[in-house]
């Protein structure tokens, strides 16, 4: 007999309605019973009993991005409105799909993925911390430790499947979702953006904050910047296609040079936001049937 798996989320970043919203106390609920093989998800308790896996992540993000209006109060308000405008813009094409950020580790998924779930009005979720959750285990590099790789993959597999039936919410998704081709699939429910950072950004933003989070950068010697870069590139080299299936791509050498920037590093994250609305929309007009793609035929 099938095991039945429901997954709950609640958010404190709640924006806007999702298909089975449920409101419960100060948060929203929203939830799914559906049947999935659980595997070793928590929750377990027999294979022939139901069971319910329940993820509860509470996400913040501000409406008014912090990282605007530090350094330049007036084009940060302009950026703001402008990118509330592609929001509305773009709103129609989305129709409450959700979106999905792919990437590499540090590639701004999370920051991106905040604002553009608030000028959205979805929900912002990150899959790594839905998989904690699932586990019940408190840490991504835990889990690593603790089971193994391809358990982790498992479940972030299970989590993206859960997620691939609701609306309206932005997920940012681990830098290795794109690796499974069953991910795309469920992803392909939705829209996807692909957030292309060149790797001497990715490894001095991962370089400031070190590699204690992220196990698949463990294990290299050098300096932080250097272990950074190598294991980077060995992973860009083996994923660049993966990512490539996304349906929209934002290069941010090309916003920089759009801009008249010659390092990526003087990009706003709104900016990023703008120009990934820009490319959804660009896609959306060249192919509304976004669920065609020539991925999922093979
Ligand atoms: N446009 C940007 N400019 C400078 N730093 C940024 C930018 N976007 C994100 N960062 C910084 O880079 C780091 C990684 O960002 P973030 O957590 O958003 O990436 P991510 O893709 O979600 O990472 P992971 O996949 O590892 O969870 C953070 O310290 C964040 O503040
Ligand atoms: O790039 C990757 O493979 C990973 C990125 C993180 O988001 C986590 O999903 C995990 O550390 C693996």
């Amino acid at each position: 007999m099938e095991a039945i798996s429901g997954l709950s989320l609640s958010s404190s970043a709640w924006t806007g309605p999702v298909a089975d919203r449920r409101r419960s106390g100060g948060s929203v609920k929203f939830s799914r019973v559906r049947p999935v093989d659980l595997g070793g998800l928590k929750g377990s308790s027999g294979s022939n009993r139901s069971r319910r896996v329940e993820l509860n992540i509470y996400c913040c993000h501000s409406r008014n991005n912090g990282a605007l209006g530090q350094q330049n109060p007036g084009k940060s308000k302009d950026e703001a409105l402008l990118l509330q405008s592609k929001a509305n813009d773009v709103a129609p094409y989305l129709n409450d799909r959700c979106i999905y950020l792919v990437g590499m580790m540090g590639s701004g998924k999370t920051t991106v993925g905040t604002i553009l779930a608030g000028v959205l009005g979805y929900s912002f979720f990150d899959s790594d911390k839905l998989v904690e959750q699932s586990v019940g285990v408190s840490s991504v590099a835990q889990i690593f430790k603790e089971h193994s790789e391809a358990f982790f993959r498992d479940n972030e597999s299970k989590v993206l499947e859960s997620l691939s039936s609701m609306h309206r919410l932005v997920v940012a998704t681990g830098g290795g979702a794109v690796v499974r081709p069953i991910n795309w699939r469920y992803m392909k429910q939705g829209l996807t953006i692909w957030l292309d950072v060149p790797l001497e950004a990715l490894a001095r933003r991962i370089a400031a904050v070190g590699t204690a989070s992220r196990p698949l950068l463990h294990g290299e010697s050098g300096d932080p910047y250097t272990k950074a870069f190598m294991r980077l590139s060995t992973l860009a080299e083996q994923r660049g296609a993966a990512y490539a299936n996304a349906d929209a791509r934002v290069s941010l050498e090309h916003i920089a040079a759009k801009q008249g920037h010659a390092d990526v590093s003087a990009l706003t994250p709104t900016s990023i936001a703008i120009e990934s609305l820009e490319q959804v929309k660009n896609f959306s007009i060249k192919d509304p049937t976004v669920r065609q793609s020539s991925y999922l035929k093979g």
